[in-house]
């Protein structure tokens, strides 16, 4: 198998390194493999004894050089935020799920997902704090797309049925209004044809702090 990489020169702005994922985003990927392989692995404890030396020794080799910054913050073409380091979103996020996410015609934020074991919480279902970190994440984008850009001040839930892992599901989130710096949005997560499992209402706020010229300073 050949993989084309993004060249080292490429910055990490996705948009600038055109589809070609990046030595970062293929390693990260990797690494969300290995956390689905710990969860679900059976091998027995002396081979586990083996892999764990062999991961410190590959962690050891990952801290010989520290980013000294977080990754920038970048917005695509349609005005989507974009952060490799996000928790949620991030290409180089292990953590993430990676949620992808793109505007449609009429100004809502979709994503398609499929959320995975090392998601659950209770048995067979998706844990409702990963649901709501999602469901965080595409309000907000929704309200950033609106031009109210903001951190979030309330996010209410209602868990309408269980979410399963191991399935496609669609997330999706509109704007409401803005009332000075408060912006309000709603979203779901659903299945494909529709059914909603967890519902959304959040206030974003832009702080002050932002209003007066100094983003990301915080
Ligand atoms: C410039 C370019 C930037 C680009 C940027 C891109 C961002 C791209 C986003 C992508 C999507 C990310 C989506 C995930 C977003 C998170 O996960 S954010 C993390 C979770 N949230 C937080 O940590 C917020 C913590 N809280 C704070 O930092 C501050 O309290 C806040 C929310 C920024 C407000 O601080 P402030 O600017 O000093 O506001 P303040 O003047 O006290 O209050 C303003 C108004 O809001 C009300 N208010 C304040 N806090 C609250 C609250 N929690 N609940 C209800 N009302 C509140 C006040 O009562 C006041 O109301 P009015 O009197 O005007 O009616």
């Amino acid at each position: 198998m050949t993989i084309e990489l993004a060249s080292a020169g490429d910055t990490e702005d996705p948009a600038a390194a055109g589809d070609r994922p990046s030595a970062l985003d293929l390693l990260t990927q990797q690494v969300r493999d290995l956390v689905d392989a710990v969860v679900l692995t059976g091998v027995p404890q002396d081979e586990l004894v083996e892999i764990t030396a062999e991961l410190a020794a590959l962690t050891d080799r990952l801290r010989a050089l520290r980013r000294t910054s977080r990754h920038p913050l970048a917005f695509d073409p349609e005005g989507v935020p974009r952060h490799a380091g996000n928790a949620v979103t991030g290409s180089a996020n292990p953590y993430a799920l990676p949620l992808v996410s793109r505007v449609t015609s009429d100004g809502t934020i979709r994503a398609e997902l499929s959320f995975r074991q090392i998601h659950e919480g209770p048995p067979t279902s998706v844990h409702g704090g990963v649901s709501a970190m999602v469901l965080d994440q595409v309000l907000g984008q929704a309200v950033a797309v609106a031009g109210g850009a903001g951190m979030t001040g309330t996010l209410t839930l209602r868990y309408v049925r269980r979410v399963p892992y191991g399935e496609p599901l669609v997330a999706t989130a509109e704007y409401l209004r803005t009332e000075g710096r408060k912006s309000w949005a709603e979203g779901r997560i659903a299945l494909p044809d529709g059914t909603p499992l967890v519902e959304a209402t959040g206030l974003f706020i832009t702080p002050r702090l932002w209003t007066e010229g100094t983003a990301g300073s915080q």
